[in-house]
């Protein structure tokens, strides 16, 4: 097996390896490191947890030690959480060399980050959103001359998901220079494959990792078929059960709303687990804080929507249960790839309503892996049901009683006003076709009630007519 010096990284850099305990490179990074560092475009997908951020950080580092400037590379990120990760690998392994790395992403002060910019940092890790409006607002600083672009979680970047980058990508990619190096990572690349090539140009090397499953051997993935209204007992008894036997181990459950986020974040303090959440609908510096609170494991239970899915690396989870069956594969994938890192072990379980069976079905099939049954014991579960909905209803009620649906509200403002749009006029405009859509209803309802009363009395008649002849055949026979 190849080792870091064989590939071509600098004695200083092997050492500031071993110092972080990357001793041996990892399949991503022997297979996708030595052409980087030719000069090519790499393409890498590999499983989660498996090493692609120092795949792509150290031949980054090493090619700047040769010739340092600002700004030599830009990593975007969809995530602004992940942004902090992969800038903080890039602080630590680049440290001897003193490698300036800035952060831009969203929710944080954009005059620090235009500062920042402006100071020609060595790395700037980005979130697409606030970068193009960087860009679009200020001409204090130039990605003209960067020799790296890459896009981490290259697949999600280019979807058109419930955030879509697209714009902001173009307005990136407009002043970025043609001539560069341009690196895409994922664990889930092959999908997008062919938007993905349009993006990095230079015929790129495409690495994959070879195997039949798309989620780590280490990963031992579990169902349980609950109907709806059980399901928050099933949680609260896998959490209780889990923390009463392991004093160290962390878990994240993924649910599918920031409501729902909230509303479970509320429930499992009620019945005393230390629990944090993270949902977009939270303030960014609030965000970071609670999810720092969980790496140190002082709140030991993380509640999260997607924007915790995809790769955050904590090596302390060791369970992912999914509150929510996800409706992409591909989701499933990032999610429960949030334990099992590195050669750990971990759990998933995926709590599966009988309207979700063919989404279980869908990612097995993609995952070409079984999902297991979990026992668990139902009498035990049964013995909290009544408790556990009560609570769930008390935390809905006192989540109503604050501004959490007002403040989702003005989110939503806030959107459309970054998007060039009036929130005024976007709701006049909705008003007027909601007027359009109800006149069209009661149009429709009208035309079918004519259509219905003259089909009445088409009846009527046909009904008198066969009365007539009735009436007239018995007088002919008397
Ligand atoms: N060569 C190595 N030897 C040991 N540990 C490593 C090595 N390379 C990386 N790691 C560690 O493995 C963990 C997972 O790495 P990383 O976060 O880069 O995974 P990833 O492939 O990007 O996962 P995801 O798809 O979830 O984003 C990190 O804690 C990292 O420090």
């Amino acid at each position: 097996m190849a080792d870091f010096s064989s590939l071509g990284l600098s004695d200083w850099l092997v050492k500031q390896c071993t110092q972080l305990g990357i001793n041996k490179p990892t399949p991503v990074q022997e297979n996708c490191m030595p052409p980087i560092l030719e000069g090519r475009d790499c393409m890498g997908c590999a499983k989660t947890g498996s090493g692609k951020t120092a795949a792509f950080v150290l031949p980054v580092v090493q090619k700047l030690s040769e010739d340092p400037y600002g700004i030599f590379c830009l990593v975007l990120t969809p995530t602004r959480e992940l942004a902090y990760q992969i800038a903080e690998q890039f602080r630590v392994l680049g440290k001897p060399l003193g490698l300036k790395e800035c952060i831009i992403v969203g929710g944080m002060d954009m005059v620090s980050q235009a500062m920042a910019l402006s100071n020609q940092p060595h790395v700037v890790v980005a979130t697409p959103g606030r970068l193009a409006d960087h860009i679009r607002s200020s001409n204090t600083f130039s990605l003209r001359k960067i020799q790296f672009l890459i896009l981490d979680e290259a697949d999600r970047l280019l979807e058109q998901g419930c955030t879509d980058f697209t714009k902001d990508l173009e307005t990136i990619l407009g002043v970025v220079p043609a001539k560069r190096q341009t690196l895409l990572f994922s664990a889930t690349l092959t999908d997008t494959l062919h938007d993905l090539k349009n993006i990095a140009m230079n015929k790129p090397f495409f690495w994959e990792s070879k195997s039949e499953t798309r989620t780590v051997e280490e990963l031992d993935q579990r169902y349980i078929l609950t109907p709806e209204k059980v399901k928050d007992a099933y949680l609260v008894h896998l959490i209780q059960t889990f923390t009463d036997e392991h004093d160290d181990w962390s878990i994240i459950v993924f649910t599918n709303t920031c409501k729902s986020c909230q509303v479970l974040t509320m429930m499992m303090r009620e019945f005393n687990f230390p629990t944090i959440c993270l949902h977009s609908m939270m303030k960014q510096k609030q965000r970071f804080a609670n999810l720092a609170k969980f790496k140190a494991s002082v709140f030991k239970l993380l509640i999260a929507t997607d924007v915790a899915a995809r790769g955050l690396d904590i090596p302390s989870v060791q369970v992912v249960i999914n509150h929510n069956t996800p409706g992409l594969p591909k989701n499933y994938i990032h999610r429960v790839g949030r334990t099992a890192r590195a050669g750990r072990n971990g759990v998933a379980i995926t709590l599966v309503t009988q309207y979700d069976i063919h989404l279980v079905q869908s990612i097995e099939a993609q995952n070409h892996a079984k999902l297991k049954e979990y026992p668990v014991v139902e009498k035990e579960v049964l013995k909290i049901l009544t408790q556990v909905n009560v609570t769930r209803r008390q935390c809905e009620i006192k989540l109503e009683a604050t501004d959490f649906d007002e403040k989702k509200e003005i989110n939503k403002r806030k959107q459309l006003i970054l998007e060039g749009k009036d929130p005024d006029l976007e709701a006049k405009r909705k008003a007027e076709l909601e007027k359009i859509r109800s006149h069209k209803k009661k149009f429709k309802q009208r035309i079918e009630e004519s259509i219905q009363k003259q089909k009445r009395g088409q009846l009527k008649k046909k009904l008198m007519k066969r009365k007539q002849i009735k009436k007239r055949a018995t007088k002919v026979t008397a």
